[in-house]
């Protein structure tokens, strides 16, 4: 039999999955490691974390699975996106990796919109946005310049681990779109934005596509997972893109939901030249030459982990989660929104906090749980509502990620989208997506989509209640309104932080 090996570097963890011809996932393992918050809006993780926890996690999968080493053929990553990581000149991370859900940036993010105006938008198809890499790196050139000076390269997370597995510097359109310096239609750095920042565009790696080639494993690496040297490693991609490989999103129409740390609806789009005026990030797909827009929910599973470890550490996600599906939509008239790090999409602002609005003496543990699922499922549904509003067709929805584990939230998807909702047999649509890069790039399908027919397979579908659709229609105007009317409280509270 021969494997290939899908490697997601999330936030919260490493997941590795061993995956054979028919798509199966025979094995998989996962390893977490901390996240560092040293300050309000901060959060940062220490690249050596991922790559001693991704070795773990691939000795793991190898020794439970009992698979020689021969069998596996390929290997490819998939990684939490725009994460600063700055390398020295001998590849070693000068500092701690400033991730995507830090907001610390909101002045870079200012200098870039002022000094590049409408060439930002018509380049980078983006607009600057705190969690993105190069508010990151200007944040950097203002904070720490004795640090940039000395670096040779960034990269990004997932960049950085297959360096240290390979020794080859890369990075992948998909990944390199979320940075801000990519003119994402051309598919090359933009030195107009580089230069206008006066940043060398030496510092920016070289680009490839997700399904290349990119070396073979170092030895010490091979000795030290149970692998061959000679696996063959592929580029891989953004978890975001991933997801949507390993969801099967490869064509016009099709529409996924993330719930990971962030959350994500995400929609496949061929036209390069579409112009969403930065309302949803438009990035480049992990398929040649395609493309993705998306909306993001800052903290998605991050609000219910928050929520579980600051009220009910004891106990499990479905410990917790039980009993929640007996209380009626909207949680007996509590509404929560979920801008406990400040929010992406709609509402780009690093300075809104989340707020329970009409706790009553009569709510009890779950009905806070079931209004914190409701509140983040309604933050998803602005993104729905975006696609919709821009001429999207959204009847049908593959839900992905750690919340994909829930059947209760499944079915809240369903009826706060007023979609179907489908569930794969495997949550690990990033993993799985990179596991089919490493297939389609070993030759195993002609095509990400002959791959995508052969290996991917629904589990169950949730169709909306008509009911309870009408009821959330009625929560979500008013979950709508709570953003505009606590924003200038939570300017005020800024200063108490
Ligand atoms: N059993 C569960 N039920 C509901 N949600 C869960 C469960 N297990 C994990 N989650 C959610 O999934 C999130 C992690 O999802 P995952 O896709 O692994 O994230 P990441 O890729 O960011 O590391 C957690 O923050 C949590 O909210
Ligand atoms: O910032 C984004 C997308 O723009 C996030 O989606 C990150 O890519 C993190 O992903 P998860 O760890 O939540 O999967």
């Amino acid at each position: 039999m021969s494997y290939v090996i899908g490697v997601d570097l999330g936030t919260s963890a490493v997941k590795t999955v061993l995956v054979n011809r028919e798509g199966k996932v025979a094995f998989e393992a996962s390893e977490a490691y901390p996240l560092y918050q040293p300050k309000a809006g901060y959060s940062e993780q220490n690249p050596e974390d991922w790559v001693e926890q991704t070795l773990v996690s691939l000795r793991k999968l190898l020794e439970v699975s009992g698979v020689h080493p021969s069998e596996i053929e390929g290997l490819s990553f998939s990684g939490q996106m725009h994460g600063l990581v700055l390398v020295d000149a001998e590849g070693k991370p000068l500092r701690n990796a400033i991730l995507w859900n830090d907001t610390r940036t909101t002045a870079q993010c200012h200098r870039i919109e002022k000094v590049l105006d409408g060439k930002l938008l018509s380049i980078a198809r983006n607009r600057a946005l705190e969690g993105f890499t190069l508010p990151k790196i200007l944040w950097v050139q203002e904070n720490e310049p004795e640090l940039l000076q000395q670096a040779a390269l960034f990269l990004l997370p997932k960049d950085y681990v297959r360096y240290r597995l390979t020794g080859d510097y890369a990075m992948d359109y998909s990944d390199a779109a979320g940075t801000l310096l990519l003119d994402v239609a051309g598919k090359q750095w933009s030195t107009e934005i580089a230069e206008a920042f006066e940043l060398p565009v030496s510092l920016c790696p070289r680009l490839v596509e997700s399904f290349e080639e990119v070396g073979t494993l170092l030895p010490q690496i091979a000795d030290q997972t149970g692998l061959a040297a000679a696996t063959k490693v592929y580029a891989g991609g953004a978890d975001n893109a991933c997801g949507a490989i390993g969801a099967g999103i490869l064509s016009e129409g099709q529409t996924m939901c993330s719930i990971g740390t962030s959350g994500v609806v995400l929609s496949y789009e061929e036209r390069k030249d579409l112009d969403f005026e930065g309302k949803v990030h438009f990035f480049n797909h992990g398929e040649k030459d395609a493309f993705y827009i998306m909306g993001v929910t800052l903290a998605a599973g991050y609000s219910l982990s928050w929520f579980k470890d600051t009220f009910a550490a004891d106990k499990s996600f479905d410990v917790l989660l039980q009993g929640i599906d007996a209380i009626p939509a909207g949680s007996n008239g509590l509404l929560f929104t979920p801008y406990i790090v400040g929010e992406r999409t709609p509402h780009p602002d690093a300075n809104i906090r989340g707020s329970f609005i009409g706790m009553d003496a009569g709510h009890k543990l779950e009905h806070f749980g079931r209004a914190v699922m409701e509140g983040i499922t309604f933050s998803l549904r602005e993104s729905i509502d975006i696609l919709r509003n821009a001429g999207k067709t959204v009847n049908e929805v593959i839900s992905i990620g750690g919340g994909a584990k829930n059947e209760a939230w499944l079915q809240m998807q369903a009826d706060v989208f007023n979609a179907t909702i489908v569930k794969l047999e495997s949550e690990q649509g990033p993993a799985m997506g990179a596991a089919m890069l490493a297939a389609y790039g070993c030759g195993w399908f002609p095509s990400l989509q002959e791959c995508a027919a052969a290996f991917i397979r629904p589990a169950k579908s949730y169709a909306p209640n008509p009911e309870t659709v009408a009821a959330y229609d009625g929560l979500f105007a008013l979950y709508q309104d709570v953003y505009g009317q606590t924003r200038s409280l939570n300017d005020r509270l800024e200063a108490y932080r």
